[in-house]
């Protein structure tokens, strides 16, 4: 993405507000210069006691242009503002759009808190390209050329020296500012996403943090960004202020310029008297108007910095997925049909990591089967789920949906039609009934309540709170509510990571029951640590050091006596089998 691009495609979109605001804002800088010229003129004029009607006119004039500029003044704000909601609005909808199938690629590479400074400061801080770079130029150019050009009706020397302040003002003053500011290039945004990093590190770690004594440390970590911040924030500020002083500083010497030439060009007849208040007054409006070139450039690099940031964000990620996010895949998934899945000799490593994660991994999920991954940890079984789900591409092999290979899938589509578990499922601040209704707000409020009683969460009410991550929620209800969400959804493929593991025995028997109930027709591959309930499994997969290492029924894989009965005596001895213990 180059650096600007997705900020072009918005800017065209407004391209009416921004021809308006163009508008506005040279009929506002052309009836200023002209106000003040016209008022210099009058204040001249007086002293040559005119008639009454020369007067009127003059005032008039002077009160008309006054209306005249406020209200163009008022149309391009009101035009330039709209134009930069709308902007940015676009550009927030854009960025979403880019990130989410990017989404794991690079929460893997980016901390959350950078992620969120990118998303809220980076993205906010291109309003400026807009506001103070990409068309105040073009207004003030004009209204120079214009003042200029009417300059030198009255004295071609005036008219040069404007013409030599407007150099100085446009390239001269901005290049000055660029210099100081070349030290501090993009601080200000860094400083903002390591304060942001750090504010998250403590939100999210709090306890930990507090009980393992390492609050206070953490507290001054973010002190010392917050200082850090505001350092570098009245550094750059202070370069802007210094562009600013440098303007003046010019507009004035312009001035005077004008008005000792101006009194030379009258002393030797070359220039009647009464323009030069007038010449004068037009010189300092027009450089008024042409402040903003002062801290252009500032806000040019500011504004590029922060789009090459979030350009970043996507090459980074985009190494991570099985394509661009350009290029949308479009197959979709059948409707109302089980789905087959087939991993044909699948090797998988995160990007960043040298270690390989699955090797080799060959496996056929029928449609409408049910199939039980087991293994130690670390061995692969939620980066196998992981892969079928498309949030990461595999480094080698192929992975076939209904005979379609995943990447020709579309995500969000993938997504809608899989009913899914995670180990952490994320919870919202909000009602059982809002954290429920993710998916499909038409459900009925008796629906709900019967999910809850299949999950066992008869107690808990539609209206009742959760807390944001379902902080007052044990790790039990939490899973009982994920998989009270995934049961109303209309998906014909079921992946499930631990869905049930914090929860005791009844109870997971009991939710096992209603899941493989409302699958019985689907196809649903579950991550397990225990071995009790396998039996009703059509498969089961041993996953140990990302390599198959046995497949079959229960029966078959404790007929020889490998790995999977290994786990499960060792299981029996730990705790004993659930069945045992009924018996
Ligand atoms: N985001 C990640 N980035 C890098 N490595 C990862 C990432 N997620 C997992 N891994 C590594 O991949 C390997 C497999 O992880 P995976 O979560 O698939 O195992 P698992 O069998 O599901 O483990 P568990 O039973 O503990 O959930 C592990 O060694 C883990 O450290």
């Amino acid at each position: 993405m180059s650096e600007f691009s997705l900020f072009f495609r918005a800017m065209l979109k407004e391209r009416k507000d921004i021809l308006l605001s163009i508008l506005g804002g040279f009929l506002a800088g052309i009836a200023g210069v002209v106000l003040f010229s016209a008022s210099g003129y009058l204040i001249a004029k007086t002293v040559f006691v005119p008639p009454l009607y020369t007067l009127i006119l003059l005032t008039s004039l002077v009160k008309i242009l006054g209306l005249v500029r406020a209200a163009s003044r008022y149309g391009e704000r009101l035009f330039s503002h709209r134009a930069t909601f709308s902007l940015l609005s676009r550009l927030r909808t854009d960025f979403f759009a880019r990130l989410v199938p990017l989404a794991p690629g690079i929460l893997n590479r980016k901390r959350s808190g950078d992620l969120l400074a990118r998303i809220v400061g980076d993205i906010e801080s291109l309003q400026f390209y807009f506001l103070r770079v990409a068309y105040p130029p073009i207004i003030v150019v004009s209204v120079f050329l214009a003042t200029v050009l009417f300059a030198s009706f009255f004295s071609i020397w005036i008219a040069l020296l404007l013409m030599l302040g407007m150099l100085i003002t446009a390239f001269a003053v901005p290049a000055f500012v660029r210099i100081g500011q070349h030290k501090t290039d993009g601080r200000v945004r860094r400083q903002r996403a390591a304060l942001s990093s750090e504010t998250t590190e403590l939100l999210y770690g709090f306890i930990d943090l507090k009980v393992y004594g390492r609050l206070q440390q953490c507290e001054q970590a973010l002190l010392a960004a917050s200082g850090e911040l505001t350092e570098a924030q009245q550094s750059d500020a202070l370069h802007l202020l210094r562009g600013q002083s440098l303007h003046s500083f010019v507009t004035f010497f312009v001035s005077w310029g004008v008005l000792v030439l101006g009194a030379f060009l009258i002393a030797n007849g070359s220039m009647a008297g009464v323009f030069l208040a007038m010449l004068i007054m037009a010189s300092m409006t027009v450089f008024d108007e042409s402040a903003a070139l002062a801290t252009l450039p500032a806000y040019k690099r500011d504004s590029a910095f922060a789009a090459n940031r979030l350009g970043e964000t996507f090459a980074a990620a985009e190494s991570n997925t099985d394509g661009k996010a350009d290029s949308k895949p479009a197959a979709k998934l059948e409707r109302d049909a089980a789905v087959s899945v087939e991993l044909d000799n699948v090797h998988f490593r995160y990007a960043e990591d040298w270690r390989p994660v699955l090797s080799g991994v060959s496996l056929q999920f029928e449609a409408g089967s049910k199939t039980a991954i087991v293994g130690p940890s670390g061995s692969g079984k939620t980066s196998i789920l992981e892969l079928i789900l498309k949030l990461h591409a595999p480094t080698e092999g192929r992975i076939v949906l209904n005979g379609t290979p995943i990447g020709e899938l579309d995500a969000e589509d993938l997504w809608s039609r899989t009913n899914v578990v995670l180990q952490a499922g994320h919870f919202f601040r909000g009602t059982v009934r809002d954290n429920l209704l993710l998916e499909d707000d038409s459900r009925s409020e008796q629906e709900l309540l019967n999910v809850l009683e299949q999950v066992n969460l008869p107690g808990k009410r539609l209206d009742d709170l959760i807390l944001e991550k379902g902080e007052n929620l044990s790790d039990g209800e939490k899973q009982r509510l994920a998989i009270a969400r995934a049961l109303l959804k209309s998906g014909r493929l079921w992946l499930l990571d631990e869905p049930t593991s914090s929860l005791d025995y009844v109870t997971e028997r009991r939710v096992l029951e209603a899941m493989l109930e409302r699958a019985k027709d689907d196809t649903l591959v579950m991550v397990c640590h225990r071995l009790a309930g396998l039996e009703r499994m059509d498969q089961i997969v041993v996953v140990d050091r990302g390599v198959i290492v046995e497949t079959g029924t229960y029966d078959q894989l404790m007929q020889i006596r490998g790995y999977f009965y290994e786990m499960k005596q060792i299981e029996r001895q730990m705790i004993g089998s659930f069945d045992d213990a009924e018996a």
